[in-house]
């Protein structure tokens, strides 16, 4: 059974998780899912004794945290998520119900009954998903279980003491953590071992397919509550109408009160219709969806930028939604809810606590962080932005539009440049460059090169890293004079080497650095042909003519859609000499770059005699999923020029 594509079900929902145990969240967030946290006040008091066996009474608190969180966030919003998760587990030794420890002594009870045994650790789960019709809460159950069997080793009562005295018992089932120091009680595990951390996802996945791709709706109870306040209005839940498989709430009314329907077992007309007809319907088209609304999540993330959430949150952290917004000086309720966005797409955590960074947030888009990606974004937001909603002028007019975004004329351009955009500019590159310089330095074997240039080098952390890489080679950085002068100030990191040295220039009029190796790093995109073509010509009069006549030209970029592009490329790349060797493995990723009949050459020998440029290593992972990388990476940004090509060129 294929799995992803069933989490993929809930992408588009409105999901909460109702529950503060942030192991179910990471564990949820790990598995792709997005969701809003909201902590059930439920309180976990049902009669265990009134229940046949502790996976029941795990289920139906489950199902009552659940249930709170639907309708309360109902009755606060009027309007209720899509789906809320519920889940609860609990240790089990024989009927006894082991729950979270009230304190140390507690604990010791709890643990010392676990001492050289097995037990069952038990987690229910419900999955409701909600539905508002004349201002009342219609919600659908589907609820299940998974167990665990778990055997401690026989421990000291110095070791049970000293694992207590480290605190981690205490806000967990049983008074132990399997997934942290608690493993070290475990002598054996049988079954789910994420069903004993907290939520079993395996069993969920499967449950998901059970609801998703019928075709039995089994197991779905309806509940009804008919204490909500009417309102006026309620988008349509249900996926189904417009052509998805989902299992849409019931358009039935129905007595108040739970369990309305009596019979357990059987789904609800309405929703046997929406699965039935589902079977006809095309397959959800989850990928389609994201593009539709992938610009939202953009400004979301680049909203937060701005603000210096993510600043705010990694000096002060965890925060309440409120004192976000008193720290930011803005609107509590639009505070919250931009809080609440970047938890779904994975930026924040949200606890009892509140909010705080996750680790990817504390680590790119923290201001002062060694990886920040802040500039990156802000330079999106202010500037690429506004470029990109001229995309369909830039179709129909032609190129230039880049320009019209920023209100000038192609020549106005540079001159009108403040100072503050520069900076602007700047600070994105070197982000960028940052996370991707020492990829491109070591991708390739350039060790034979003494000197290179970085045309359009910025603030020099491609070649610091290729200074850093090749101790024989001397780079230099060319770019504009305000540039340059600038540049000092993004020098405080490192320390600078006397092998690179930083010439101001502008390269279609001034004489370019000689150099043997020519780094054209994201510049190709920026220009028109015609100035390309000079710019490609004046380095390639500019090569020393040895290596102009000997080395060979990939295969590759002559198939190419823009072959007068490539054409101009070839001496820019007679001096790289890369071409795909036959290792390269990944041939697919070139064909999303080059579509129609391109193959890249693989074969090894180079025509004209001398050696090319080995690849040294393989991509770092994850790199060959996204074309783009892949070739910034193996081209040393060369070929960035062809997947830009279609709308880049258009617009600048
Ligand atoms: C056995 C075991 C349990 N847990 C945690 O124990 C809590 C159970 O309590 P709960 O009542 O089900 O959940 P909660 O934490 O109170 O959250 P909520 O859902 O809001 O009630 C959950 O956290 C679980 O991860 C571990 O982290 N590791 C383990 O090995």
């Amino acid at each position: 059974m294929v799995l992803c594509p069933v989490i993929g079900k809930l992408q588009h929902k409105h999901v909460v998780l109702a529950s503060a145990s942030p192991r179910r969240q990471e564990i949820l967030s790990n598995a792709g899912l997005r969701f809003e946290v909201v902590p059930s006040r439920f309180k976990e008091k049902l009669h265990k004794a009134s229940f046949a066996t502790p996976y029941a009474y795990a289920v139906e608190t489950a199902k009552q945290k659940a249930l709170e969180v639907a309708g309360r966030m109902h009755q606060k919003d009027l309007r209720a998520p899509d789906v809320v998760i519920g889940a609860d587990t609990i240790v089990a030794v024989g009927a006894t119900i082991l729950e979270k420890p009230v304190d140390k002594q507690d604990a010791y009870r709890m643990l010392s009954r676990l001492n050289g045994k097995e037990h069952s650790v038990f987690t229910g789960v419900a999955i409701v998903h909600c539905c508002s019709k004349d201002g009342r809460l219609d919600t659908e159950v589907s609820e299940f279980y998974e167990e665990t069997t778990v055997t401690f080793s026989e421990l000291s009562e110095e070791l049970l003491w000293e694992y207590i005295n480290s605190g981690e018992p205490m806000d967990k089932a049983g008074g132990y953590g399997i997934q942290a120091l608690g493993g070290m009680l475990v002598e054996n595990v049988h079954g789910d071992f994420l069903n004993v951390v907290g939520f079993p996802l395996n069993h969920f996945c499967k449950e998901l397919a059970r609801l998703y791709y019928p075709p039995r709706p089994e197991g779905l109870r309806r509940v009804k509550h008919d204490s909500i306040p009417a309102v006026d209005t309620f988008e349509n839940l249900s996926d189904t109408e417009g052509g998805g498989s989902d299992p849409g709430p019931s358009a039935e009314g129905g007595r108040g009160g739970e369990e309305a329907d009596g019979d357990r077992s059987q789904a609800p007309g309405a929703l046997d219709a929406a699965l039935n007809g589902a079977e006809s319907r095309p397959p959800f088209p989850t990928g389609l969806l994201e593009l539709m609304d992938g610009f939202k999540a953009s400004k979301v993330l680049f909203t937060a930028c701005k603000l210096k959430l993510f600043d705010v949150l990694k000096d002060q952290g965890p925060l309440k939604a409120v004192d976000v917004a008193r720290k930011l000086d803005a609107c509590a309720g639009g505070t919250e809810q931009l809080l609440d966005v970047c938890v779904a797409l994975g930026l924040l955590e949200k606890t009892h606590r509140g909010y705080s960074n996750t680790a990817v947030t504390t680590l790119h888009l923290v201001s002062d962080a060694e990886h920040s990606l802040l500039g990156l974004a802000e330079y999106n937001d202010a500037h690429v932005w506004g470029v990109f909603t001229r995309l369909g002028l830039a179709v129909r007019e032609g190129a230039g539009q880049a320009r019209g975004a920023l209100g000038v004329t192609e020549e106005e351009e540079h001159l009108s440049q403040s100072r503050e955009m520069t900076l602007q500019f700047m600070r994105a590159m070197h982000s960028l460059s940052k996370l991707t310089a020492h990829h491109v330095a070591t991708a390739f074997d350039l060790s034979r090169f003494t000197s290179a240039c970085d045309l359009g080098g910025c603030t020099g952390i491609l070649a610091r890293e290729l200074a850093r890489e090749y101790p024989h080679l001397q780079v230099t950085v060319f770019d504009l004079p305000e540039v340059i002068e600038l540049s000092g100030g993004f020098q405080r990191g490192g320390r600078q080497t006397e092998r690179i040295r930083f010439v101001p220039g502008d390269f279609f009029k001034d004489n370019l650095p000689e150099a043997d190796l020519y780094v054209l790093s994201r510049i190709l995109q920026d220009w028109p042909d015609d100035r390309l073509h000079k710019l490609l010509s004046r380095i390639s009069s500019g090569c020393k003519p040895a290596l102009r006549k000997t080395t060979p030209v990939p295969d590759l970029l002559f198939r190419t859609k823009a072959r007068a592009r490539a054409e101009s490329m070839r001496a820019v790349l007679q001096e790289v000499t890369v071409w795909p060797p036959p290792s390269w493995g990944p041939v697919s990723c070139s064909r999303d770059l080059f579509p129609g009949p391109v193959r890249p050459s693989t074969t090894a020998a180079p025509p004209l005699g001398s050696e090319p440029c080995k690849l040294r290593r393989a991509p770092p992972s994850g790199v060959p999923k996204r074309p783009f990388l892949f070739f910034f990476f193996f081209y040393l940004n060369l070929c960035i020029l062809f997947l830009e090509y279609s709308c880049f060129t258009m617009l600048y």
